[in-house]
């Protein structure tokens, strides 16, 4: 295993966060000898698995993830293994005839970020770490939070605030971390950490970490093992800290180098109009990205003005003649609102995907007969607020009302005939 830098391909053979010219950093793994039919046979073999850690739909790919840690040594909850799901009504709104909805959201805590931190927080106790960190809109914290206890370690998280869900926050609170409350957003939060993690002795578990993007790769090796090894013509992720999209590249670059698929999708990466400096860049025909200092959109897990990762969401951009597109908070809320009268449900971030799809068929970007997988990355009850507002204060498009107490047997005769 090699940490190679994204920006100026310098190599270390040790772990680091980051490069000396604050690059992000690559894992890069040898991969040859492995076979794509023995793989195949493997992962396959390994999904009536119930009780090793290969029963976690992350460590079912150990050899393209992970390949020298000992089992004993992994922490798992038994992530991944989530849902894939075809809506018609999502499709019906989104304008294709298709649409498949991976439901990340179904992890233990709830969002994708599991597939990332199970890995992550293995590779920091194996080096003898104690003490995790992570600086985080509340998914990111509250997943940190759960795998640090269950590995009886400690956990450090410093969330923003405001604009965030109490829900995540809680969540982190009760699964045992301690809980800085920061002036500023994410952003601030991720330089604190570069600048002073090492010195209070801290494994970050923030998506800087390349062991995150590492584990959040096995989203689309699952992905393409359900679907058999063939994947849809389109997906769309979310981009906030753009870790998703990252490791969505990263893991479809495996799996084609590998011969696992012969085809690659065309990656969607849909950010929220108030939060967007990778989408400006793009449209804009710039080469680097501009920081935005205030960022703000009401799907708070996005609300990330200077992504880390924005030079490897460039590159899966690049190598699946992928596209950028921005939506309104509106835009979201209403998608989301569909996504959840379909059975399925999502946070808000995870909604931008069907917004954006909508958009990109309306401008004949996407045709209405290819194929789409969404990546939904929360759960629904991951912000309550977002709910209870959409439905019972505001009156939105598809807002659903609870029909009032006062009413008679005879008026509930009548509205349930
Ligand atoms: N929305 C995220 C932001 C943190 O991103 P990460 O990629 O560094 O984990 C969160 O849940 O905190």
């Amino acid at each position: 295993m090699k940490f190679v830098c994204v920006e100026c391909s310098k190599v270390f053979a040790e772990f680091r966060y980051t490069c000396t010219c604050n690059g992000m950093l690559d894992i890069f793994q040898d991969f040859s000898g492995l076979d794509a039919e023995e793989l195949k046979r493997l992962f396959q073999s390994r999904l009536s698995d119930r009780l090793s850690p290969y029963a976690s739909g992350v460590w079912r790919y150990k050899e393209l993830i992970f390949p020298d840690v000992e089992d004993s040594a992994i922490v798992t909850k038994y992530e991944g293994n989530t849902g894939l799901y075809r809506s018609d009504a999502v499709a019906s709104y989104a304008g294709t005839r298709s649409v498949w909805l991976k439901a990340q959201s179904e992890n233990p805590s709830g969002s994708f970020k599991d597939n990332g931190m199970t890995v992550a927080v293995t590779h920091g106790r194996s080096l003898g770490y104690d003490r995790f960190t992570c600086t985080s809109t509340g998914n990111t914290s509250s997943s940190l939070a759960m795998y640090a206890s269950l590995a009886g370690r400690k956990s450090y998280v410093f969330v923003p605030n405001k604009n965030i869900s109490l829900n995540k926050v809680l969540q982190t609170l009760a699964y045992g971390a301690n809980i800085f409350s920061i002036e500023g957003t994410y952003d601030h939060g991720i330089k604190f950490l570069e600048e002073n993690s090492e010195k209070l002795g801290l494994y970050i578990c923030n998506s800087i970490n390349p062991f995150r993007i590492e584990g959040q790769k096995s989203i689309v090796y699952e992905l393409a093992q359900v679907m058999s090894w063939k994947l849809p013509d389109w997906i769309f992720v979310p981009g906030g800290a753009l870790s998703n999209v990252s490791a969505l590249g990263k893991g479809l670059s495996d799996l084609y180098a590998l011969g696992l698929i012969d085809k690659l999708p065309r990656v969607a990466l849909v950010q929220a109009e108030g939060a967007s400096p990778f989408y400006k860049m793009v449209a804009e025909g710039k080469t680097a990205l501009e920081a935005e200092p205030n960022p703000y959109t009401r799907a708070s897990a996005l609300n990330i003005g200077d992504p880390p990762s924005w030079r490897k969401a460039q590159r899966t951009l690049h190598e699946t003649n992928g596209v950028a597109v921005s939506v309104t908070d509106e835009e979201i809320l209403n998608a989301k609102a569909v996504i959840d009268a379909s059975g399925i449900g999502c946070e808000p971030a995870s909604a931008a995907t069907v917004a954006g799809l909508r958009k990109l068929v309306s401008q004949q970007i996407v045709d209405k007969d290819e194929t789409v997988a969404c990546i939904l990355t929360g759960n629904m009850l991951k912000d309550t607020d977002a709910l209870r507002e959409y439905h019972l204060e505001d009156n939105k498009p598809f807002s659903n009302k609870i029909i009032p107490s006062s009413l008679t047997y005879d008026d509930i005769f009548a509205v349930i005939k």
